[in-house]
């Protein structure tokens, strides 16, 4: 008998840009975890990678082109369900190539470029906590570049 996971896959992307700044995204205040900053991304759908997936959500919400083959894999974070209910697992990845000016398409959400610190002191949802500092020590090395460059 064919049996199908229960594990909600949901896919997050880190825009890294020159300057070690990275895009977040704060999610419209009528949704789950309203208000609150995260990394850009969402579910992956059936038939879909989870490469395919941050490529559709990245245009969807932000109007950017990014290529599958500039993705790279961060670090991962889950949550086990409670009884009866669905766990999820959310895959960071990051790029640091992209086409396009970032715009916060889905009414409600807005978008900032943050650095290291700045990046810390937002509210994140759970998930996204973990994630956020994963990315400090890439993030400080593109400052630090910058900085002796
Ligand atoms: N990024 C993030 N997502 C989380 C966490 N915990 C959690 O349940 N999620 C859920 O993971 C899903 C992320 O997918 P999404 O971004 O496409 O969801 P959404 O609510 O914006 O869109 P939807 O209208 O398609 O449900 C959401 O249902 C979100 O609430 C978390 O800690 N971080």
């Amino acid at each position: 008998m064919e049996s199908f996971s229960t594990v909600m896959v949901v896919v997050a992307l880190a825009l890294i840009d020159a300057k070690g700044r990275v895009l977040v995204q704060q999610r419209p205040a009528d949704k789950q975890h309203g208000g609150l900053w995260e990394f850009p991304g969402g579910k992956v759908e059936a038939g879909e990678s989870c490469e395919q997936a941050i490529v559709r959500e990245i245009d969807e919400e932000l109007g950017l082109t990014v290529k599958a083959s500039a993705l790279f894999p961060i670090s991962f974070a889950n949550q086990v369900a409670s009884p009866g209910g669905r766990s999820i697992v959310l895959l960071l990845y990051g790029a640091r190539e992209w086409s396009g000016v970032a715009v916060a398409l889905e009414p409600g959400s807005a978008v900032l470029w943050v650095d290291a610190q700045q990046m810390l002191a937002l509210p994140m949802p759970p998930l996204d906590v973990p994630l956020a500092r994963a990315i400090i020590p890439l993030l400080e090395g593109v400052a630090k570049a910058e900085t002796a460059s």
